[in-house]
């Protein structure tokens, strides 16, 4: 089967493999489409994204949905044809968080394109069945790889208990930023403002549904949410762009008594918070990593029309293109980038 590894900073290789057999417990999957995801570009530029380093060819790529060509033994719940999405990170299943409820921190997790788990620039993936979700017809296998960033978006929502007629902030208009706009839409939120410093994104978050977006290049964002709260702040601060400035403003733009959930991961992890703000405003402060039980969920909303997230795709190229998508994906103005995946 026709592949692409990264095989040292800013190098892709095209080349073959054995097509898998699926397990007992697989399917296997011919891929459709897979999203460009910001970790795919880090891991492109550096070959590392702090501790996780890749030390040997790796295949990137975790957004990925496709048709099923083949299913092992044990697996009931789907056959040959059905089209699905793939949940990317398949936990142990066994450790305390696992059986907590929280396999999303599972610390044995096998997670596509984090080192040394490859991803889904593959003609063919083999993957636990039990994290293949049937697409209905009217779910696109290009909307079916966005339920991972989609993901992302509501269990951050879930994180920030945002309902309804919440007031949210959300910091940063990339792929992440946008998903929690539409996950905090779809849960009731009231006012929801979004910032970011690239005009494009902001008039992309507007027509997504933001109430008030502000660009912070130019703006002060106290004074905006202010203008847009009464001057009380908002209920929930969703933080998805992991730049420091935006960190920093959280516990000033929070009402009192109200929720910071921080999903952007830094460059430097040594970015100040206001402690003073944080007690006095008796504030909670929340980290929300990846997700959990959120698939189903996230193609219900797609199914039902809850949800789009196909209007955040920027272009579509191919696989044999991957390096000029890779290039592409970097400009400022690009929210997502879609690989399509044929044979070579
Ligand atoms: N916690 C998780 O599970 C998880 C999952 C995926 C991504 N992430 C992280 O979430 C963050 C967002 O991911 P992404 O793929 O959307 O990244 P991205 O880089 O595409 O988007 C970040 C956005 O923030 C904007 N921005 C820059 N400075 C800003 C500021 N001061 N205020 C507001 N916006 C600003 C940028 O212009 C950009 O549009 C990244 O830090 C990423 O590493 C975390
Ligand atoms: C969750 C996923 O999108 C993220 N890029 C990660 O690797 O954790």
């Amino acid at each position: 089967m026709y592949i692409v590894e990264l095989t040292e900073p800013t190098n892709f290789e095209h080349s073959q493999r054995p097509r898998p057999s699926p397990g007992a417990e697989e399917v296997l999957v011919r891929m459709n489409h897979v999203g460009i995801c910001g970790s795919d570009i880090h891991y492109f530029q550096h070959g590392r994204i702090g501790e996780y380093v890749v030390e040997s060819p790796l295949i990137l790529g975790h957004e990925s949905a496709g048709e099923v060509v083949a299913v092992g033994r044990d697996v009931e719940h789907l056959s040959v044809g059905d089209r699905v999405a793939l949940e990317p990170g398949v936990p142990c299943g066994e450790c305390v968080r696992c059986r907590t409820g929280s396999y999303n921190l599972c610390p044995e997790v096998v997670f596509m394109a984090t080192p040394p788990d490859d991803g889904a620039f593959a003609e063919f993936v083999a993957w636990d069945a039990d994290f293949a979700y049937r697409l209905p017809a009217s779910v696109s296998t290009r909307a079916g790889a966005l339920c991972e960033p989609l993901s992302v978006g509501i269990h951050a929502t879930r994180r920030g208990e945002i309902g309804l007629g919440d007031s949210v902030l959300v910091t940063g208009a990339g792929p992440i930023g946008m998903m929690v706009l539409k996950a905090a839409r779809a849960a009731g939120a009231g006012d929801i403002i979004v910032s970011d410093v690239v005009p494009s994104k902001l008039a992309r978050a507007e027509k997504a549904g933001a109430t008030t977006t502000v660009n912070v290049a130019e703006e002060d964002l106290s004074d905006a949410v202010a203008a847009a709260t009464d001057d009380n702040g908002v209920d929930i601060v969703v933080e998805a762009s992991g730049a420091a400035a935006a960190i920093t403003s959280t516990t000033d733009v929070v009402r009192r008594g109200g929720t910071i959930v921080c999903i952007g991961l830094t460059q430097d992890d040594d970015i100040p918070i206001s402690m003073n703000e944080l007690v006095d405003k008796e504030l909670d402060l929340r980290g929300s990593f990846r997700f959990k039980n959120t698939y189903s969920d996230a193609i219900s909303l797609l199914e039902r029309g809850a949800v789009e997230v196909e209007d955040i795709i920027d272009f579509e190229m191919p696989m044999n293109d991957l390096t000029a998508a890779f290039e592409r994906a970097q400009e400022p103005d690009v929210i997502k980038g879609i690989v399509t995946v044929d044979s070579e």
